[in-house]
Formats: C-alpha cells, structure tokens, sequence
C-alpha cells in the first residue's frame, strides 16, 4: 500500500467505484455538475458511495454552489468531504464548512507561482487545497480536462495544511509527478478514462499500481 492518498475523481459506475476500492485509493469524488460528463445526481451519489468502505472518504465535487443544493448532496450524510471547483472565495468556502459540517477541500487552479501564492488566503478557511491545472478561458469545464501545470511550481512547497496534486495525471506520469512535487495526496480524472466521462477498471488499476509503487 502506497503512502500517498489517491483519490480517482468523477466516477458513476458501481463496476468502477469497486475497481477503486480495489485498487488501493484512499478517496474516490462525484461530479455534481450539469455540464460534466462525469455529472452524477444526489441519488446516485448516494447509491455509489454506499458500495464503498466506511474508511474510504467520498468528497462531492461542486461549483459555486448554492447552500441548497449543498443540504441536498450532504442530506444522506453519503458525502465525507465537499471539493470546491470554481470561484469560491476563502468567505465563502470558510462558510460552507461551518454550515454543512464537512471538511471543505478547495481547488486552485494554477499556471503560474502566483496562482500557488495566492492560495495561501485560504488557510484556516478550509481542510486542504487541491493543485489542478487552469483550463483555458471559456472551457465548459473548470476541472477533469486532462491538462497539467508546470509541476516545479510545486517544489519545496511551504503551506501549513493538506494539500493534493491534480491535473493531467496518469498511470504514465504520476510517479514523475509524486517526484518532482512530493504531493502527499493525488488526484486523477481522466488519465484513468477511455472516453470523456468513462473510466476504464484497467485504468484505474494500473493508476493505483503506478502510485503504489512511489
Ligand atoms: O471532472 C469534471 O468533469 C469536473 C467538472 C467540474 C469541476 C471539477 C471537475 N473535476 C475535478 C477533479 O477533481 C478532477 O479530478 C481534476 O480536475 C483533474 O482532472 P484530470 O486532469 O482530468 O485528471
């Protein structure tokens, strides 16, 4: 068992949840976004999360959500932990944790040392800050696009709380990724996928597999 996280983002199958649990990772993510590929309903949220072990954390995936919808994705108690994936302000995040009582993740997107510099506003407002790569102006999506960021950003980085490392990883890459950022926690979408929004059993092994072996 490897001594990093691995969290296989955006899943929507039972089969592939299973292959998850199987496979050694530490977190698997919903989708909850309409324009998403990967998109998956409060219900079935719900359903897929109850195929997975108690000890594996379940973190929903939003976009500058409304605390309505945030009361139905948490109203099952399925949900360990909210990833935030748009705007969301450190006010705003720091908020979202008080209400809902769930360890809130922020996703920064990053292209540049200033995009890392200017995370630090959200220390003490949330749990752990994720490092994914900024998709271009005007993409539907604000994460799961398969792209990365220039990972010697990351080196000898300095933040005093959980961090992750997405964007663009795979079974190809992220051990060059896990040694060039020393990422604690990793983060995979569709480097584990065949098609947008289908993720692949071989897939997600071979991602656990490669990571484990870190
Ligand atoms: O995956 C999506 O479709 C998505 C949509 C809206 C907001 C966030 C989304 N994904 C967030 C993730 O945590 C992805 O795993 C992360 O961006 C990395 O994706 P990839 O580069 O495809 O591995």
């Amino acid at each position: 068992m490897s001594r990093l996280a691995i969290k296989i983002c955006g899943l929507s199958t039972p089969d592939t949840v299973g292959a998850a649990v199987r496979a050694g990772a530490s977190h698997i993510g919903f989708v909850h976004f309409a324009k998403s590929p990967r998109h998956v309903d409060a219900a079935q949220i719900a359903a897929l999360a109850a195929i997975a072990p108690g000890h594996m954390e379940k973190v929903g995936v939003v976009v500058d959500p409304a605390d309505d919808l945030l009361a139905e994705l948490t109203a099952g108690g399925a949900l360990t932990a909210l990833q935030l994936h748009g705007k969301e302000s450190p006010q705003r995040a720091a908020a979202i944790r008080q209400r809902f009582g769930l360890p809130v993740w922020k996703a920064i997107s990053v292209k540049t040392r200033a995009d890392i510099d200017a995370a630090t506003a959200y220390v003490g407002a949330v749990d752990l800050l994720l490092f994914d790569a900024k998709t271009p102006d005007g993409s539907a999506l604000p994460g799961g696009m398969g792209l990365r960021f220039d990972w010697t950003l990351l080196r000898g980085l300095s933040i005093p709380m959980p961090w992750g490392l997405s964007g663009g990883l795979s079974a190809d890459n992220a051990a060059e990724a896990v040694r060039i950022t020393d990422a604690p926690l990793i983060d995979v979408s569709s480097g584990v996928e065949s098609a947008p929004g289908i993720k692949s059993v071989d897939k997600i092994m071979a991602f656990c597999k490669a990571v484990s072996a870190c």
